[in-house]
C-alpha cells in the first residue's frame, strides 16, 4: 500500500489528541505478511481484498483505545517489508515502545526470517521495547505451512507473547493492539508495590485459536 493510501486511513486521534500519553508502536515483518491489512482491520474494522500493493516507505495511524477505563493513544507505524526500505525503517525503531513482528503462516520464508528481524530489532530498538510475534493469515488454513506450535516455540525461545491473527476475519487483531496498550500503560503507571502486568499470560488467556491446525 502506498503512502497516499496510508494517509487516507489515518484517523482515530480525536480532537483531544495531545491530552493523553501516546505510545509508538511499529509493525514489521517481510513484505506481504499483512502489516497494512492488520492495521486497516484494527483501525477501520475492514479487510480490503484484492491485489497486493506493497507499502512504500513508512506511514502512521493514530488510534485511541480504552484500557481498564482509561484512554490510551497508540501511534502505529506501518513499515515497508521490502529490503530496499530497511535503512529507512531502522531509523524509526529507536523511538518505538512496542513492535508487532508478523509472519505469514502460509509463507515459510517469512517465518524463517523472524530470527533475522529479531536480530535487527535488538540492534536498533530500545532494550525494553515490547515485542509481540504474530502469525498472520490464520484464516487460510488450506495453505498453512507453519504450525501454530512452531510459532509458540519460537516466541517462547525469545520470551515474547505470540498469537495467530487474521487481518481478513479480524481474529485476535484487536487483542494484539490492546495487549500492547495494556502493557505500556501498566509499565508507565505501576507503583513499586503493585504486581507487574504479565502480557504473555494475558495473551494466552485471551487469544482465540484457529480450529484448523491440530492436524499438522
Ligand atoms: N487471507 C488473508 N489475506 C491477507 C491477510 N492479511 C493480508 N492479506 C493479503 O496479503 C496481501 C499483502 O497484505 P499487505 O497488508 O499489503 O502486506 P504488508 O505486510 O503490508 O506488505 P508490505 O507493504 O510490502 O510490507 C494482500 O493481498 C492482502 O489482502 C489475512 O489475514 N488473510
Amino acid at each position: 500500500m502506498d503512502l497516499q493510501r496510508l494517509d487516507s486511513y489515518q484517523g482515530g486521534a480525536g480532537p483531544d489528541f495531545h491530552e493523553h500519553v501516546l505510545y509508538k508502536t511499529i509493525l514489521v515483518g517481510d513484505s506481504g505478511v499483512g502489516k497494512t491489512s492488520l492495521l486497516v482491520q484494527f483501525d477501520q474494522g475492514k479487510f480490503i481484498p484484492g491485489s497486493f500493493s506493497a507499502t512504500l516507505g513508512i506511514g502512521f495511524t493514530n488510534k485511541v483505545v480504552t484500557v481498564d477505563g482509561m484512554r490510551v493513544k497508540l501511534q502505529i507505524w506501518d513499515t515497508a517489508g521490502q529490503e530496499r526500505f530497511r535503512s529507512v525503517t531502522h531509523a524509526y525503531y529507536r523511538d518505538a515502545q512496542a513492535l508487532l513482528l508478523l509472519y505469514d503462516i502460509t509463507n515459510k520464508s517469512s517465518f524463517d526470517n523472524i530470527r533475522a528481524w529479531l536480530t535487527e530489532i535488538h540492534e536498533y530498538a530500545q532494550r525494553d521495547v515490547v515485542i509481540m510475534l504474530l502469525g498472520n493469515k490464520a484464516d487460510v488454513s488450506s495453505e498453512r505451512m507453519i504450525r501454530s506450535e512452531d510459532g509458540e516455540m519460537l516466541a517462547r525461545e525469545y520470551g515474547v507473547p505470540f498469537m495467530e491473527t487474521s487481518a481478513k476475519t479480524g481474529m485476535n487483531v484487536e487483542l494484539a493492539f490492546l495487549a500492547i496498550a495494556k502493557e505500556l500503560k501498566y509499565r508507565a503507571g505501576r507503583q513499586a508495590n503493585e504486581p507487574s502486568f504479565q502480557i504473555r499470560d494475558y495473551v494466552e488467556s485471551q487469544k482465540k485459536r484457529p480450529s484448523c491446525c491440530s492436524f499438522l
